[in-house]
């Protein structure tokens, strides 16, 4: 990746986790981008900050307790204060793709219990239209093939995702069918759709859920609300 978008995605991270403050209950994103959130909000934790957090994947977890971020379980509390995630696509209307590291499910969840919702993206992230990225869907595996037949009835082309030649296997067990969209033009009436669904456990479009996307931009950052 051209190294202005690694620190565009660094900027956009840092920014975020200036906002967090003290005794704040902190929802800990997954990915390249909400990486550099979570060694920032490590750095915080050192120099004192008191927070704690709630990992939206094992990968996440493993790294935050490695850094020292003392983590809570998120059937302990009814609200997180603030999330801060990175995205696969973002429009200026906050709609979200997310799980292009498999990680939607766990995220889709934190977003949900989370007040203050806090996108973090590099500009290639930034489209008119979502749907260039495949749409990750979580699926059981039993209901996989079934699940691409309704797919391609919605108007997307979906195929299961791999790893090493074996299909990749998410934290909770499930697989991940990528389903080519092209153009998503109505977030909203696909995810309806693709929540009525048997056998779709959930699927990486994210709308409603986030309060402000901070993108790196030339050297700062530039922010959607
Ligand atoms: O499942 C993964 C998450 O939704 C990530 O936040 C998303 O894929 C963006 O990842 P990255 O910051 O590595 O581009």
């Amino acid at each position: 990746m051209a190294t202005d978008l690694i620190a565009e995605k660094r900027i956009a991270a840092e920014a975020a986790v200036a906002m967090v403050k003290d005794a704040q209950v902190v929802g800990l994103g997954t990915g390249s981008t909400a990486e550099f959130a979570v060694k920032a909000i490590a750095e915080r934790v050192k120099q004192g900050l008191q927070i704690k957090g709630i990992p939206t994947s094992d990968n996440t977890a493993q790294m935050a307790r490695q850094l020292g971020i003392p983590l809570i379980d998120i059937n302990s509390i009814d609200t997180i204060d603030i999330t801060i995630d990175g995205a696969d696509e973002f429009t200026e209307q906050l709609h979200l793709i997310k799980g292009g590291g498999g990680a939607l499910l766990k995220e889709k969840i934190v977003a949900s219990k989370t007040t203050q919702q806090i996108i973090i993206a590099d500009s290639s992230k930034h489209v008119a239209f979502l749907g260039k990225f495949k749409l990750p869907v979580e699926v059981i595996p039993f209901a996989s093939r079934y699940v691409m037949a309704q797919l391609a009835k919605l108007g997307g082309d979906g195929v299961v995702r791999q790893v090493n030649g074996q299909p990749f296997i998410t934290d909770e067990g499930n697989v991940i069918i990528d389903a080519d969209f092209k153009k998503i033009s109505d977030p909203v009436a696909l995810s309806d759709a693709l929540n009525g669904i048997v056998g779709v456990v959930e699927h990486g479009l994210f709308t409603g859920l986030a309060q402000q996307v901070i993108m790196g931009h030339e050297g700062g950052v530039k922010i959607f609300r």
